[in-house]
């Protein structure tokens, strides 16, 4: 079979790789319809992948873990109307996979959603995506995993992942150098601080008046560059600031959606299940040791957490047969901020997965409020806009049911020179305006100070 031929415009990829590929590819007996995937072993590619410069680019790494899901193409894409029908869209794959030099890496559908409501950003409210190919490389080992969907001759198949291949070598061999850093500038922003603050106290009134217990408002800004801002460049960037957390982009029609989120809204590994309460934010300053011991020990801080840890431990509860709830929150230090944090887990009662789990758990009160039906009344009376995915989840889910969905947090929506970024904060009886848009302001930075760079 012919190597497909090199664009004019690239650099020569590994080509014996690709004939390598082309001839493992040869002798597979690909079926001619139902969704399929043929998982190969490239010990060539070995190592921690970052992400290529690849148009609409998906990808999911967890630095921490040593996990990085390249995606390239797409075998497979089922629009949802909401997270509500994604786990039906799931369990409607008739999924058969090859596994050729059994590595046990098992193929991956990409999910994401919005947090419910318009979404002006365009992205669909819910999205399953299959990539035609995706490099899969846990610990610094790799396997690629083709997918197809079926409509074409295996022939064409084999020609199609060929080609998928050779684009994704392409871009791996491509440099990404660093960017000298630029200033941004803010071009619009909603709502304005001083209608924030507003909105807050707002908040606080409704709260005292007994609607609320907590209800989280947000920020969003949009700033420009001197250059087109790189996905690639900015995963790079915010993987090595912030290796704890779930770095991952999600190109969509020109645009990407990147984030590097702290909070696990669910992980599944066989039935154990992880979901984190994030909640409660301070400045984290490392010439200051007490500032931690100030947020451990904040009322406030630590009543806006425990309405977090209640709710996802009785909503984990009901799916699980066991739960372990540490008593005391710890303390997540990213940079210049810090969250109370408590990681929440679990065995699932057989049968409940994590497209379940995450159903149950989203939008959780550090994202929306509590009592939830009265929070999401009050933030649309508040004027409360969520775009491109803020604050909704995204992460994946393999063929066994294993994988991790994050809260779409500390994101930034790329289009061209321009960048969409949000943050919130979660407003609680004792919240002061001043120091919620403080929080907001920190939290946004996450991504600003990154996005100098991308
Ligand atoms: C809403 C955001 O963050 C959430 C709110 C937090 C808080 O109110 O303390 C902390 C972490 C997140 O759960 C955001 O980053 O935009």
């Amino acid at each position: 079979m012919p190597v497909p031929s090199q664009r004019d415009d690239a650099r020569p990829v590994p080509n014996r790789l690709l004939a390598a590929l082309s001839r493992r590819l040869e002798r597979l007996d690909v079926p001619k319809s139902g969704l399929f995937s043929a998982t190969l072993a490239v010990p060539e590619l070995d190592g921690i992948p970052t992400p290529p410069p690849l148009p609409d680019l998906w990808s999911w790494l967890r630095p921490g873990d040593g996990l990085a899901l390249i995606a390239s193409g797409t075998a497979l894409e089922l629009v949802c109307s909401g997270p509500e029908t994604l786990d039906e869209a799931r369990r409607g794959l008739d999924w058969a996979h090859l596994d050729l030099d059994g590595s046990g890496a098992e193929p991956v559908a990409f999910l994401g959603h919005g947090f419910g409501g318009p979404d002006r950003s365009g992205l669909p409210p819910a999205l399953l995506r299959v990539p035609r190919l995706l490099l899969r490389c846990v610990s610094g080992r790799c396997d690629l995993i083709f997918s197809h969907a079926g409509g074409a001759s295996p022939d064409q198949i084999r020609l199609m992942w060929l080609d998928e291949a050779a684009r994704l070598l392409d871009a791996l061999d491509r440099p990404v150098p660093p960017s000298p850093p630029v200033d941004l500038v803010r071009l619009d922003e909603f709502p304005s601080p001083h209608a924030f603050r507003d909105r807050v106290s707002a908040a606080t009134d409704a709260i005292a008046a007994g609607r609320v217990e907590k209800v989280v408002l947000s920020r969003r800004i949009t700033v420009a560059a001197p250059r087109p801002f790189r996905p690639e460049r900015l995963a790079r960037e915010l993987a090595s600031r912030h290796p704890s957390c779930a770095i991952f982009t999600v190109g969509f029609g020109g645009r990407t959606l990147v984030a590097a989120s702290p909070e696990r809204l669910v992980a599944c590994n066989g039935r154990r299940v992880e979901s984190y309460a994030l909640a409660g934010t301070a400045p984290s300053d490392p010439a200051d040791p007490f500032l931690g011991g100030r947020l451990l020990s904040g009322a406030k801080d630590r009543h806006e957490h425990r309405l977090v840890v209640g709710w996802i431990s009785s909503a984990l509860n009901d799916l699980c047969d066991d739960l372990d709830v540490p008593s005391e929150p710890r303390r997540m230090i990213l940079g210049q901020l810090e969250h109370l944090w408590t990681p929440i887990s679990g065995t699932l009662k057989p049968g409940t997965g994590l497209l379940q789990a995450a159903l149950a758990l989203h939008p959780t009160p550090a994202v929306a409020g509590l009592p939830l039906a009265s929070a999401r009344i009050l933030l649309d009376e508040l004027g409360e806009s969520r775009s491109g995915w803020y604050t909704g989840a995204f992460g994946w889910i393999d063929r066994a049911g294993d994988g991790e969905m994050a809260v779409v947090l500390r994101c930034a929506l790329l289009d061209g020179n321009r960048a969409e970024v949000a943050a919130g904060a979660g407003i609680v009886a004792a919240s002061d305006p001043e120091a919620e848009f403080t929080e907001t302001e920190l939290k946004l930075r996450t991504m600003l100070d990154a996005l100098r760079s991308a």
